[in-house]
């Protein structure tokens, strides 16, 4: 996913959340809302900063030589993102997993190249697939999986109103698609509590 083409100063858009409140029948000068456009718009700033983020400053050169080509797992990796539809939030974990080739990555990276992608305005079966090419590309790893759940804001909190259902979705790369075996074990150590 690009990123958006032209970029607005904090000050810019927030004349745009002063307008939504004029247009929701509020008053943006009254007391309580003073500070909130211009608050609103860094928020919002913030939770689609992976837009500018490049993977190659995040990695920051944090691949170490390993000889090992066991599975690296990194489970229950909290995400925050929002969803494309309707910028209403999507809240849930991620499971990442690789088989290393000859470099492994350094352990908080992929919570970082989770967030690079969540941090945008997503689908969660986009995301998913960003997050695995990206490990893919970055440690040029055998195989790898992820396994996004995760529930949406747009379906508890409005529209059809479900509170209890959860949005499951998964990429398997290289290995993970070919050989059920890795699948499984990768699978199993995700369920295990
Ligand atoms: N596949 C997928 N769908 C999503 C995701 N996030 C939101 N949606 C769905 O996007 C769809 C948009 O449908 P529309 O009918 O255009 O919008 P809507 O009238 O607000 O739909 P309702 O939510 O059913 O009220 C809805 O079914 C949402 O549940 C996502 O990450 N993946
Ligand atoms: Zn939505």
């Amino acid at each position: 996913m690009k990123a958006p083409l032209k970029l607005m100063s904090a000050e810019a858009l927030a004349d745009h959340y002063r307008k939504m409140l004029v247009g929701l029948g509020e008053d943006p000068e009254r007391e309580g809302l003073k500070g909130t456009p211009l608050r609103a718009a860094k928020a919002m700033q913030y939770l689609t900063r992976g837009y500018h983020e490049s993977l190659e400053e995040l990695v920051n050169g944090a691949l170490f030589a390993s000889s090992s080509d066991e599975m690296v797992l990194v489970k229950d990796i909290e995400l925050y993102s929002l969803c494309e539809h309707h910028l209403l939030p999507i809240i849930g974990k991620c499971h990442v997993a690789y088989l290393p080739d000859g470099k492994v990555l350094g352990l908080s990276k992929v919570a970082r190249i989770v967030d690079m992608f969540a941090r945008r305005l997503q689908i969660q079966e986009s995301m998913t697939r960003e997050i695995a090419q990206a490990i893919m590309d970055v440690t040029g790893a055998k195989g790898v999986a992820v396994v996004a759940e995760a529930r949406h804001m747009c379906m508890m909190m409005r529209g059809v109103e479900k509170q209890n259902s959860t949005m499951v979705t998964s990429v398997m790369l290289g290995t993970f698609r070919e050989d059920a075996r890795t699948r499984s074990e990768f699978m199993d150590l995700i369920r295990r509590g």
